[in-house]
């Protein structure tokens, strides 16, 4: 079965110089923080990625309550717009998740309610973005942008397409067995995606949310079911997961990629020994020092009289931002595990 189809001209179209009048402004990057660990440095990094770049747009944190004071001031500093958000966490059971610490990514449901903008590209804090992508600002309003994940790895294998060894990266190779019925849908990385803030829809994920039990990969899990009929998936060079390197080879042009997921096990730039599996590999080795080289620089920081991310701090009172939610949300800070 041949990769699902995209609308080519949106991707190959070069991106338009734009102004920042009403409706384009109204358009913004946005990523998620929390904790007072190291992530940090992955959001500047990014917003430096999103300035060598020349995005028209800004970068949005979305940060939780545990995030101190000289973190926020951090990306203040960095032309960063800090959005305060409380955390929301699923049901309670037994599952249990990939990584322990994915419990805090539900909280990511929160941007659904950032309503000020109205198209929206989301991007893990652990990605970094090395060409100019505004103009997935342009596709078509309606659906949910993404790139489909690869099933390889061993954090996968919980799942049933693990176990087969089917990969919807090259569905030909191991083909899904008859007797296990169709195949499953396509399903995405949520490190990086476009999507419409939109009241309803927030509204109806926090709902869904009370009712689907948590699964290993969390949030990324939850969004798939829930967006599964609007999926459009997108090529892989707008997240390209590392994995992908060793597993898929075949199917990655490295040298037109555009946006890089450093979440395989050991690959955070900022974490990086080269001591796990993989990390010796060469294009892993340059993928972190390029990160590092933006990180670095310093032509990058944030300069005050820079335009377009005017240094617009909405950090919401928490009073403004539980007052717009649903009914029956849990409201208690529970501190999250801490991320590997
Ligand atoms: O201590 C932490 C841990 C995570 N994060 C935020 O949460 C994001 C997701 O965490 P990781 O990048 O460590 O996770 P992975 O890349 O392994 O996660 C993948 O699976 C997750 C399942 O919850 C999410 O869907 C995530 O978007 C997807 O890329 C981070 O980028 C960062 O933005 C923090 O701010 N602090
Ligand atoms: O969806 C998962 C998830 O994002 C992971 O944590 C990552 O390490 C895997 O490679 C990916 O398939």
């Amino acid at each position: 079965m041949a990769p699902p189809e995209v609308p080519v001209d949106v991707f190959t179209a070069t991106s338009k110089v734009l102004t920042l009048s009403a409706g384009y402004s109204k358009r913004a990057y946005v990523t998620f923080l929390a904790g007072n660990g190291d992530y940090v440095k992955g959001v500047v990094g990014l917003a430096k990625g999103l300035r060598k770049v020349k995005t028209a747009y800004p970068l949005v944190v979305a940060i939780l309550p545990d995030v101190p004071e000289e973190h926020r001031e951090i990306l203040r500093s960095q032309g960063c717009i800090v959005r305060e958000i409380v955390p929301i966490y699923p049901p309670k059971n037994q599952v249990e998740f990939a990584m322990a610490y994915y419990v805090i990514n539900y909280s990511k449901l929160r941007i659904w309610n950032f309503e000020e903008y109205s198209k929206m590209i989301y991007l893990d804090a652990d990605i970094q973005v090395y060409n100019n992508i505004d103009h997935l600002f342009d596709t078509p309003d309606g659906y949910f942008y993404a790139v489909m994940d690869c099933f390889c790895e061993h954090t996968w294998s919980h799942s049933p397409q693990y176990k087969v060894g089917y990969c919807q990266q090259c569905p030909d190779k191991v083909t899904w067995p008859a007797e296990m019925g169709s195949p499953p849908p396509l399903y995405f990385n949520a490190g990086m995606f476009v999507f419409e803030p939109n009241r309803l829809t927030y509204e109806s994920l926090l709902e869904n949310l009370l009712v689907v039990p948590p699964t290993p990969f969390a949030e990324q899990d939850f969004l798939n079911m829930f967006f599964q009929k609007t999926y459009k998936p997108i090529p892989l060079a707008y997240n390209l997961v590392l994995a992908m390197l060793w597993r898929h080879p075949e199917n990655v042009k490295l040298d037109e990629v555009n946006v890089v997921h450093y979440c395989a096990a050991g690959s955070k730039p900022w974490r990086y020994t080269g001591v796990e599996e993989n990390m010796q590999r060469e294009d892993i080795k340059m993928l972190v020092a390029k990160w590092w080289e933006v990180y670095n620089d310093e032509s990058l920081d944030f300069k005050a009289d820079q335009p377009p991310a005017a240094a617009e701090d909405q950090t919401f009172s928490k009073s403004l931002i539980m007052g717009s939610m649903p009914h029956g949300t849990a409201m208690t800070y529970i501190p999250a595990p801490t991320a590997a």
